[in-house]
């Protein structure tokens, strides 16, 4: 694989062949270069990152010896504003996987348009092997060595996989400590006492049932008595069942790191999030039936939302899903060859990059409360993300309509030529 100029070698991390979430990315922005007219020439801008910084995160473990983890910050695009997007604690993590999230943040941030770049973080750790002191120090390790790249202006990190607001309360207190002053704005998704917004912790989960509403009303899909079936039982996929089942529908199946259940009379969604609150995750749940983990991608459905990791719909379960409609709490949770196969069996695919757009959102509310230092309600917080979330999902569906295309290239296709004209416009001469 050479470069464009065909006289470099390209690493292999930025051939599109390469396996992984940022070789599925690369293959993505493919799809939507014909539709770039002029602005494809930058197109080259979009398949690699800015700036990817690694860092070593050694801490000292409570029985008194040293560990090293590998830690990540990249920032894939800043052309209409400072990096922003989540940071993700987990024995997975890789360079490759926290580009690609990087990227998808800055399709997700124009598609929505909110004034950031695309960035994102992460720790290659499994932080349930840790205590609570051993958590602290390690984020605020990770804080120290990536405040040369963050800050208010600069990347504002936010919380995703296993991280959640007392992380970036650290991050918060480290990065001030730091820089001599308190700055709030530095992170998302604080403890709403230090500056954090009402609505964050729901805001994604939040959006992606908005978009899912939007989708069933635009397809004569009833909301009530529709059957939805969730992977991933956290921050998103949580609260888009739990708001599935407030609007009438029955959650018939979940899944998590711990196992599988199922419930074809539809599950007690507020009981059984007590019990993951309280034990770790859905197995063991006493209102619902275990199932074999393969056997949930055939689970008969209306619905299906994926909310926990990249590559879980590929072409070897995407043949087998019943659901009439794909709605994607996680980030990158479809391979492109799972992707035809859906669009072949007419299922409908709300792509990651618009579905799970709400929290951002929500985050750009928080860092503009954190500026001003004045606070909104929770109920003006949830009507404007209501709005920019219909708005923008209205956007895409026109455009796919118009481009007869899939929600997904519709979406890349807006995204993509607000990143690309903001680099046209901005030049390249230092
Ligand atoms: N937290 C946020 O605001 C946003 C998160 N996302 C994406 O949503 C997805 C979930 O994130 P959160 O809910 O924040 O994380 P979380 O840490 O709150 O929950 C993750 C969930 O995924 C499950 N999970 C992990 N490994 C699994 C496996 N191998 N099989 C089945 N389930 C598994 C966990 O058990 C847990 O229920 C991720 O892809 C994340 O990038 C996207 C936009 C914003
Ligand atoms: O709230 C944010 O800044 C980013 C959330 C995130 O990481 C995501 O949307 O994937």
């Amino acid at each position: 694989m050479t470069s464009p100029s065909g006289t470099h070698p390209l690493p292999s991390y930025l051939d599109p062949n390469h396996l992984g979430p940022w070789g599925v990315y690369l293959q993505q922005v493919d799809r939507v270069t014909p539709y770039l007219g002029n602005l494809a020439r930058w197109v080259e801008t979009l398949k690699r990152p800015k700036r990817a910084l690694i860092v070593d995160v050694p801490i000292e473990l409570d029985n008194g010896t040293i560990a090293h983890f590998e830690g990540y910050r990249v920032q894939h695009n800043v052309s209409r504003g400072p990096g922003k997007g989540g940071v993700r604690f987990h024995q997975d993590v890789t360079l490759s996987e926290v580009m690609a999230l990087s990227a998808w943040m800055s399709i997700k941030n124009a598609a929505v348009n909110v004034p950031y770049g695309g960035a994102k973080g992460g720790i290659r750790v499994d932080p349930k092997t840790l205590s609570r002191g051993e958590l602290e120090r390690l984020t605020r390790r990770y804080t120290s060595e990536i405040g040369i790249i963050i800050g208010p202006s600069k990347d504002i990190p936010a919380p995703d996989v296993n991280t959640n607001a007392q992380v970036m309360a650290w991050m918060m207190d480290t990065y001030s400590m730091n820089v001599g002053t308190t700055a709030t704005g530095v992170v998302t998704g604080k403890p709403v006492d230090l500056g954090g917004s009402l609505g964050r912790v729901e805001a994604t989960g939040r959006g992606v049932f908005t978009v899912g509403v939007e989708a069933a009303r635009l397809t004569g899909m009833p909301i009530e008595g529709a059957r939805v079936a969730v992977q991933g039982f956290g921050n998103v996929g949580g609260t888009a069942g739990r708001l599935f089942s407030e609007a009438g529908a029955k959650v018939v199946a979940v899944q998590d790191h711990t196992g599988t259940i199922h419930n074809d009379k539809g599950l007690d969604v507020p009981a059984l999030l007590a019990h993951v609150q309280q034990t770790g995750g859905v197995a063991g749940f006493a209102g619902a039936e275990p199932m074999a983990d393969d056997a949930f991608w055939g689970v008969a459905c209306d619905i299906l939302i994926p909310a926990a990791l990249e590559s879980q719909i590929t072409k070897d379960n995407a043949g087998r899903i019943q659901a009439r409609m794909v709605i994607e709490g996680a980030n990158g949770p479809t391979t492109p060859e799972a992707d035809d196969i859906l669009h072949d069996k007419g299922v409908l695919v709300l792509p990651d990059v618009i579905a799970n757009a709400g929290g951002v959102t929500v985050s750009y509310f928080e860092w503009v409360q954190d500026f001003s230092s004045f606070f909104w309600t929770e109920d003006e917080i949830n009507a404007r993300l209501v709005r920019i979330m219909k708005e923008a999902f209205a956007g895409v569906w026109n455009v796919a309509q118009e481009n007869k295309v899939s929600l997904r290239t519709a979406t890349f296709i807006v995204a993509c030529k607000r990143i690309l004209h903001a680099r046209e416009m901005r030049g390249l001469y230092p």
